[in-house]
């Protein structure tokens, strides 16, 4: 009967046209054997079908890309009908207008919104004093304590974001939006089963309530303006060409939350785990932070030229960014039959722009599995085609430079105040996503 199944799903598939690949079961496809064996499942096929080939993943006919042209083309060519292919209950969840979810001259000026709240200047006057502020608050306490480093880089994510969107500091209302938030995050990942219980309608409910909050902040600010946050900047008219709606708000700050949530905290995380292995990398890096420290007052915050000058905070960022493949690639999906590498690829497919392996060639990175933030010191590595580790194209990641000032300082506050080592037999997951399933702990103690 397997093997009648199996087939029956291959001659299903079976279109002229279709690049090379297996389709697995009817239904699951090969979707266990992705999870299963992880990055070695990619590898397999790739050897036995090339750069670009077919399978189904996460219940839908998937073609992976590893080309780096291809990929390329692929992320340049969201005109031509090769729109974000995110799973239907994270686009559910976040909303209707959120940013990967409109396209064309939507998505132009929602995430022009995005981008002006993030400008050098905005970046000077507002957001770097408010992520310093947060961060020294955010690591005041934790001399002789034994901390679980996941839990506090993924809080920290959320609130400093939350201080940046809506002003909100530690009280009832930011407690009720972390739990809810919690909730919404778990929904997107999970299958759109809208049963009472499930994860997913778990995550709708926890929207719901975002919303709720977030309308009641927008009618607050609407009879204040004295607020100079995230929220009040995207409601003046003034300062967005095209005038966002409330909805639109909602949405952009849901993506806001969303976007920076896991990525921030991960790489934090994943850099502290680094950090504590490489001892040479950590000494170069506190000589960094030590040397912007002198010459300050204890209480002075971190300007924008220091910023710009941790230079090999930057590396360390991109290094763990790489080694640990913080982000294994992106999904696209096509809005209609089209033509690519000379194949056609059916209207509705996915397509699985596969960059982690690109972390890991030799002949981009020398000794691949070496942690060396060293390497990125040559600036040009930054700027290469084969650089996609924040995406690529139309889509490349907007919030790229804050999410490095947000890891920078709290890589400064944390390495000129304290020392650490790790309590030790913590697990560490690399895949499908990054996360210590129990925790990452370490016993933290005062630097000076
Ligand atoms: C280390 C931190 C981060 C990493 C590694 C990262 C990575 C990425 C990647 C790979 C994409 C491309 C997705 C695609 O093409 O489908 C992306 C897009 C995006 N990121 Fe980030 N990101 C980070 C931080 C942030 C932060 C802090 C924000 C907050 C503003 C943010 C907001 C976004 C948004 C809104 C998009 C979608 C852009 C669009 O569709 O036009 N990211 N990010």
């Amino acid at each position: 009967i397997s093997s009648a199944l199996l087939r029956w799903n291959e001659l299903k598939y079976r279109k002229k046209g279709l690049p090379p690949g297996t389709m697995g079961w009817p239904i699951f496809g090969e979707t266990t054997e992705f999870l299963k064996q992880g990055p070695s499942f990619i590898k397999n096929q790739r050897t036995r079908y090339g750069n670009f080939f077919k399978s189904h993943l996460l219940g839908c006919p998937t073609i992976v890309s590893m080309d780096p042209d291809i990929n390329r083309y692929i992320l340049m060519n969201e005109a031509k009908g090769l729109v974000p292919g995110y799973p239907q209950s994270m686009l559910d969840i976040l909303g209707k207008c959120n940013i990967a979810a409109v396209h064309g001259s939507t998505h132009k000026y929602m995430r022009g919104a995005l981008l002006s709240l993030i400008t050098p200047a905005k970046l000077r006057h507002q957001v770097l004093p408010k992520i310093d502020q947060f961060m020294r608050s955010h690591l005041s306490d934790w001399n002789q304590k034994i901390i679980n480093i996941q839990d506090k880089t993924k809080e920290m994510a959320l609130m400093s974001s939350l201080k940046q969107i809506a002003g909100l500091e530690c009280g009832p209302m930011c407690e009720e939006f972390k739990q809810e938030f919690f909730k919404l995050v778990l929904g997107t990942l999970s299958l759109p089963i809208d049963l009472p219980g499930t994860s997913y309608k778990n995550g709708f409910k926890a929207r719901k309530n975002i919303v709720d909050m977030l309308r009641r902040l927008i009618e607050q600010r609407r009879s204040s303006t004295e607020e100079d946050d995230m929220l009040s900047q995207l409601m003046k008219a003034e300062e967005n060409r095209h005038r966002l709606t409330d909805d639109e708000i909602i949405d952009q700050i849901i993506t806001i939350l969303y976007s920076g949530y896991e990525t921030v905290s991960t790489t934090s995380m994943m850099a502290i785990k680094y950090l504590h292995d490489n001892p040479h990398v950590l000494h170069e890096l506190r000589k960094e932070h030590t040397a912007i420290r002198q010459g300050k007052n204890l209480e002075d915050p971190i300007t924008l030229e220091e910023f710009k000058s941790m230079r090999f905070t930057r590396a360390v960022i991109f290094e763990t960014s790489r080694l640990a493949t913080i982000v294994n690639g992106v999904l696209r999906k096509t809005t209609r039959d089209m033509e690519i590498n000379g194949f056609v690829i059916p209207e509705g497919w996915r397509i699985y722009v596969y960059t982690r392996e690109i972390n890991y060639d030799p002949t981009l990175y020398p000794d691949p599995m070496r942690f060396n933030p060293w390497r990125w010191l040559d600036k040009s590595l930054e700027s290469q085609n084969y650089f996609l580790l924040f995406g690529g194209g139309t889509r490349q990641c907007p919030g790229k430079e804050l999410g490095i000032a947000e890891i920078s300082t709290f890589l400064h506050y944390f390495v000129t105040r304290y020392r650490w080592e790790e309590v030790g037999g913590d697990k560490l997951m690399k895949f499908p996503r990054v996360e210590a399933p129990n925790g990452l702990h370490i016993r933290v103690s005062s630097y000076s």
